[in-house]
């Protein structure tokens, strides 16, 4: 039991030539979640898939439970649940019946029945795929993944979608399955979410790791200062005159401009730090209103090390 749910070391993946994974290494411990975060594209598909057995890797180590993932995989499917990203239930199959089906081919399985309830689809027992909705699909595909009581689960963008209520059972779901020791795998786009379940948080983008850590390390000790102006600053001044590797974020909205005062290193923002920021408005002679200093999220902490753009 002494090893990682999932090792992946130096991994590669390429499609043609776009390099979709270039090196990366992380590893998720058992009855722990481990989420992975990242901007569309940058890879958490790839690299789950690639765990899951379903793509080869063109370089680098991927362990899962030990064993390998291509070569194990018949020891390895009884063990790990999988949720696939669109489905893999045929249409015209009922919600209670698949579950069911999927429940006999494991040896001590999920009672179906509780599984329904707990998904909030015990109305939609009798239901073919195709009539579910969207959600409810979602939720029978994360049904499907944990009625076997795996050691390890994969849950691919598991609450896309859904409803704050079914997202709230999905939570409950997968707080649920960390408690009983589960080794959790997720991907989201939604921070909040990492923030509440993950115990480990990995932030990808373009196919490496940024930044890992807890979500408390990510955020700890980072604050930024906030406050609006009815005249612009010359934002390169202030940044000069605060401590080297300060950032000036400066927007205009409704007739206002914003700024955001990060500082670089965790806990650099003290009362000094303040004091700088209030002393420069005063010799500029403006009036910084709303001024607060407030701890960053890991929303922000995505944004700040995956950047602001958009991506394709
Ligand atoms: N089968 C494929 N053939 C060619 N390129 C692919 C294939 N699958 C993924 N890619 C490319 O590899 C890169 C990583 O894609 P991947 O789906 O792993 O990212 P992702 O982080 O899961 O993105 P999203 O958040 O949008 O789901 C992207 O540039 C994508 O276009």
């Amino acid at each position: 039991m002494d090893t990682p749910a999932v090792e992946v070391v130096d991994l590669v993946k390429r499609y043609g030539a776009t390099t979709a994974v270039t090196g990366l290494t992380f590893t998720a411990r058992r009855g722990a979640v481990t989420a992975l975060l990242g901007p569309n594209g940058a890879g958490k598909t790839s690299i789950i898939e690639i765990c899951e057995g379903f793509r080869h890797a063109d370089g680098g180590k991927v362990r899962v439970l030990g064993l390998d993932p291509v070569s194990d995989a018949t020891e390895l499917k009884p063990r790990v649940g999988v949720m696939p990203q669109s489905g893999g239930v045929p249409t015209g199959a009922r919600t209670a019946e698949w579950l069911r089906l999927m429940a006999s081919f494991h040896a001590s399985p999920i009672d179906p029945d509780v599984l329904l309830d707990r998904l909030g689809l015990a109305s939609a027992a009798q239901t073919p795929f195709r009539r579910l909705s969207g959600g409810q699909q979602q939720r029978l595909s994360l049904a499907c993944a944990v009625i076997g009581r795996p050691e390890l689960v994969f849950l691919d963008e598991p609450t896309a979608g859904l409803d704050p209520q079914a997202r709230m059972a999905a939570w409950d779901l997968v707080s649920a399955l960390r408690e009983a020791g589960v080794a959790v795998i997720l991907t989201t786009h939604y921070m909040e979410e990492a923030e509440r379940l993950a115990d480990h948080v990995v932030i990808i983008d373009r196919g490496s790791v940024v930044v890992e850590g807890t979500p408390a390390e990510l955020t700890q000790g980072r604050r930024e200062v906030r406050f609006n102006t009815d005249v612009p600053l010359d934002a390169e001044a202030l940044e000069a005159a605060l401590p080297a590797g300060s950032r000036v974020l400066a927007t205009a909205a409704g007739g206002r401009h914003e700024y955001a005062v990060a500082a670089d290193e965790p806990d650099a923002l003290g009362p000094e730090f303040l004091a700088t920021v209030t002393a420069w408005c005063a010799s500029s002679g403006v009036l910084a209103e709303d001024l607060r200093v407030r701890r960053r999220t890991l929303e922000d902490v995505f944004l700040e090390t995956t950047g602001r753009e958009l991506r394709d």
